[in-house]
C-alpha cells in the first residue's frame, strides 16, 4: 500500500437524525482512485462533504495525510461539484481567474481554457454558455489544482463524450502525479480503472 492520503475509520454519517451509513472504513493511497457508487440518496455526496470537512460526522474518524481537524482537511482537498462562487454574468476568464486566486493557484486562465476546448470563449459570460461548457470551465480549474486529494461528485454530468474522455485524462494525469481521487458516480468513469469501489446501500 502506498502512503495513505485518506484514512476513514469506522465512520458514521447521519442527516437529520437519519443514519446514512455506519462503520465505514477505507484507505486511499497516493496515486489511487476510489469510486463511490450507490442509489440516489445513499449518501455519496454526504460522504464527500464529510471528507472535505463540510459536514459534521458522528462516530469514527477521517484523516487526510494524518490530519483529522476539519479546517486542516479542507485545505488539502479540491472539491468539485459545480462551480462554487462563480458569477454567471461574468466571463469565463474572470471566473476562472477568481477560482484560481481563491485556491492560491497560479496559472494562465486563457491557457487552461484552451486546453479544455474553450479557446475563443474567454470573454463570454457563463450565463451565455451551455451547461457542458460551464462544466468545462470547472475542468480548467481542475487542471491547475495540485491538492493531494480530489473529491469529485458526479463530475461527468452534462459533459459530452469528448469532454468526458478529457476529464478522465485529467484525472489520470493527477493520479500519475501521485494525487488521490474520490469519485462519486453512478456510471463507470470512461477510460479509468478504479483501485477500489465502494457501494453505499439503500437509504
Ligand atoms: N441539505 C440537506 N439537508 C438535509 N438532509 C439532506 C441534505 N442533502 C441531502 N440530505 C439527505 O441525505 C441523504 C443523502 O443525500 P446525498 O446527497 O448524500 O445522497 P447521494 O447518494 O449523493 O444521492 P444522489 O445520487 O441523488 O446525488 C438524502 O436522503 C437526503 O435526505
Amino acid at each position: 500500500m502506498n502512503v495513505p492520503i485518506l484514512s476513514i475509520n469506522q465512520l458514521t454519517v447521519s442527516r437529520d437524525d437519519r443514519c446514512l451509513f455506519r462503520d465505514l472504513s477505507f484507505v486511499v493511497g497516493a496515486g489511487q482512485l476510489i469510486q463511490i457508487e450507490g442509489p440516489n440518496g445513499a449518501g455519496k455526496s454526504s460522504l464527500i462533504r464529510a471528507i472535505a470537512g463540510l459536514l459534521d460526522t458522528g462516530a469514527g474518524s477521517i484523516a487526510i495525510q494524518g490530519q483529522h481537524d476539519a479546517d486542516a482537511r479542507r485545505d488539502q482537498v479540491l472539491l468539485w461539484t459545480a462551480l462554487p462562487g462563480v458569477k454567471m454574468r461574468l466571463d469565463a476568464r474572470t471566473n476562472l481567474a477568481w477560482l484560481l486566486n481563491q485556491r492560491n493557484e497560479s496559472a494562465d486562465p486563457d491557457g487552461l481554457l484552451a486546453k479544455v476546448g474553450l479557446a475563443g470563449w474567454e470573454d463570454v459570460p457563463l450565463g451565455q454558455m451551455s451547461t457542458g461548457q460551464v462544466r468545462r470551465v470547472g475542468m480548467a480549474a481542475l487542471l491547475a489544482s495540485k491538492k493531494p486529494l480530489w473529491l469529485l461528485d458526479e463530475p461527468y454530468n452534462a459533459l459530452d463524450i469528448d469532454a468526458q474522455t478529457q476529464l478522465s485524462s485529467v484525472i489520470q494525469g493527477r493520479l500519475d502525479q501521485g494525487g488521490s481521487v474520490v469519485l462519486a458516480s453512478h456510471h463507470a468513469a470512461p477510460g479509468l480503472s478504479a483501485d477500489q469501489q465502494l457501494r453505499l446501500g439503500q437509504p
